[in-house]
């Protein structure tokens, strides 16, 4: 090892991210291969989709909003109607006072008419507002309890991660469907009302106007397009970004931050990945800009014809003058109408895009949720058999556990000692039922877990994992993890003074009601050795027939340590329980010992006999011991 001062004086610069893209089989972009009539035809069912969604969640507002769409609908035909009534006296014959006087009724409803759109649009957005942020929860909620409730194993699946997050845009974009609709279906019935009207006036109207609306709603489709285009050519990057963004400025990793320089690092790393996002935004903007102008050109050369067409047809006496009035206004209000119908068409058209993601992706974690059987394992276990138990991780060419037997009894103590990566961890996933054996069998009582409901056999086991969770929570439910044994404390004291932190616990602010979050109001932080004493306390509280600590005391004192290890002791008779651990000494409270080497036990035993066999064990103990 060389000294800082003395590497080279002109270091290179720091390496750029790595390119992430989206890839495997769900890399392709789905709108490759659909037609714009495809792309299209999905709206009715995005529609349908938001309003069971909406029904589901208030039902009486969705009520509202539909009345309220038919009357904003209604108020413009009669807004419509009898301007054109009140056309026909302003512009007829008579006195002023006498046109004026005729046209009077007629103004009074359209004023009616006007007015009651107005209370009939505010009561629409009274509607979305009571819609939207439980439709937004519902999606968000029902992404993170699919997330929660996939197999283990999909977590390393191709693409699973990336999909996840598509997914997460497509629960955000859930805000704006509601409105999207609400004012699609707004413009769709006005432009219905307005539609009629002037058909009525002039049968070559209607279409003239379609013509001149119809570019601006394919660039907006097209746009809609180029958007989702970019977005999906971002999606890996945002992913990695926003891992990235939690490491940095995560609370417990700031130390390593901080007193390691990496700040500077990170923050190149942040900006060079948002730089890459941004280019490829920026490269689809002339593409929109294209299909904008081009568009708008189209529409506007339409919209000239029908302004053309409206005049000619006054000017040659095909239509009266009053009626020729009343198409102007009946044009514009068309025009509007139709305007906002292609505009919200294309929003939701977009919306859907990314909604269809999010259905995909709760479609494929329903599919990868547990489909394992009914078994129900009882409270009491006896024994656990592994019959040749193999299990390859997704994308791995090697098994971690590559035929692994074993038989473990109540009342025993197993100790699984082994190198780095030599599948031990795997091997307590695998006794848990966390992850299902691609080969072989893993049998509870003779149940095999394949075949048992998964719930049932978590509720008879506790694990305290390598890396554990400081969940932020209160130190009473990090013991509890809110399944609470009984209504006072007394089982959550005996827990912790199993692990020796009642003085700990006794000293904080608010004891057991201490929230463990330093990054929160009010909350306070542990030790790393504290963190894993209620980690241990937490397995002991559930009082399980299966017991599993991996590494349960690799950041704790003597002391600590000691503790942990004759509560163990004590408590074995009642359970089975697993030691993961590279401490060789404390494999001294098993009865049995397996020493694992590439997925497979080469060694087993108990202590004495192991150190005397001079295997792997013997010399893993002696390079423990020499310092
Ligand atoms: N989630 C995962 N996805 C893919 N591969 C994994 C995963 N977890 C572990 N592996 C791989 O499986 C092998 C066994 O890992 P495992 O964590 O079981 O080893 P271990 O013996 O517990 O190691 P350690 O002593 O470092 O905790 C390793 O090659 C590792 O890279």
């Amino acid at each position: 090892m060389t000294d800082a001062s003395a590497e080279s004086s002109n270091p290179p610069p720091p390496p750029p991210p790595a390119t992430i893209a989206f890839e495997g089989k769900h890399g392709k972009n789905p709108l490759e291969e659909a037609s714009f009539t495809k792309m299209c035809g999905r709206l009715p069912s995005v529609l349908g989709h938001t309003a069971r969604m909406a029904w589901a969640v208030d039902r009486s507002a969705v009520v509202l909003l539909l009345v309220c769409q038919l009357l904003t609908g209604v108020a413009a035909g009669v807004v419509l109607a009898f301007t054109a009534q009140a056309m026909r006296h302003l512009l007829g014959t008579g006195t002023v006072s006498e046109r004026l006087h005729g046209a009077l009724p007629a103004l009074m409803v359209v004023t009616a008419a006007s007015a009651a759109a107005r209370v009939t649009s505010a009561l629409s957005s009274y509607a979305d507002g009571r819609i939207t942020p439980g439709l937004m929860s519902e999606a968000d909620t029902a992404l993170v309890a699919a997330v929660c409730r996939v197999e283990s194993s999909a977590y390393g699946e191709d693409g699973f991660a990336d999909r996840q997050e598509a997914a997460e845009v497509g629960v955000t974009r859930t805000r704006m469907m509601v409105s999207d609709a609400q004012r699609f279906m707004a413009s769709l019935i006005r432009m219905v009302a307005a539609g009629g009207v002037i058909t009525a006036l002039h049968w070559l109207m209607l279409p003239l106007l379609l013509l001149a609306v119809l570019p601006a709603g394919l660039g907006a489709v097209l746009c809609a397009r180029v958007d989702y285009e970019t977005h999906y050519a971002n999606v890996g990057d945002r992913n990695v970004r926003g891992m990235m963004r939690w490491w940095a400025t995560d609370p417990r990793h700031s130390d390593e931050v901080r007193a390691n320089g990496m700040t500077g690092y990170l923050i190149y790393w942040y900006r060079t990945l948002s730089r890459r996002i941004d280019e490829r935004t920026l490269t689809a903007a002339p593409r929109m800009l294209r299909i904008v102008l081009s568009t708008s050109a189209v529409g506007g050369l339409f919209l000239l014809a029908t302004w053309a067409t409206l005049a000619w047809l006054a000017g040659t006496g095909r239509v009266a003058l009053p009626i020729a009035a009343t198409a102007v206004v009946a044009v514009q209000t068309t025009l509007g109408a139709l305007s906002q119908l292609v505009v919200y068409g294309a929003a939701l058209f977009h919306t859907s895009l990314y909604l269809a993601d999010m259905r995909s992706f709760l479609d494929l974690a329903g599919k990868r949720a547990p489909r394992r059987g009914e078994a129900v394992i009882p409270s009491r276990v006896d024994e656990i058999r592994l019959d040749e138990v193999v299990y390859r991780y997704p994308g791995k060419e090697e098994p971690a556990v590559a035929g692994v037997s074993l038989t473990l009894r109540r009342g025993k103590i197993l100790a699984v000692v082994g190198e780095n990566g030599s599948g031990k961890s795997t091997l307590t996933r695998l006794i848990t039922g966390i992850l299902l054996a691609d080969k072989g069998r893993v049998l509870w009582d003779g149940t095999d877990l394949a075949r048992a409901a998964p719930d049932s056999v978590w509720a008879r086991a506790a694990l305290v994992p390598q890396n554990f969770a400081t969940w932020p929570l209160r130190a009473r439910e990090n013991i509890t993890l809110g399944q609470p044994r009984s209504w006072d404390d007394a089982p959550v004291w005996e827990a912790v003074d199993a692990v020796g932190m009642r003085g700990a616990i006794e000293r904080l602010p608010r004891q057991l009601d201490t929230l463990l979050a330093r990054e929160l109001f009010g909350g306070v932080e542990l030790s790393g050795g504290q963190w894993q004493r209620l980690a241990c306390g937490r397995a002991l509280y559930r009082r399980t027939p299966l017991l599993i600590l991996d590494e349960p005391t690799s950041q704790m004192d003597p002391r600590g340590e000691h503790q942990i290890f004759e509560r163990i002791k004590a408590i074995a008779a009642d359970r089975i329980t697993i030691v993961v651990t590279h401490r060789l000494e404390n494999t001294r409270v098993a009865d049995h010992i397996v020493v694992m080497e590439q997925g497979r036990i080469t060694e087993q035993g108990r202590y004495d006999d192991l150190v005397r066999a001079n295997g792997t064990f013997a010399e893993l103990l002696a390079l423990s011991q020499d310092r």
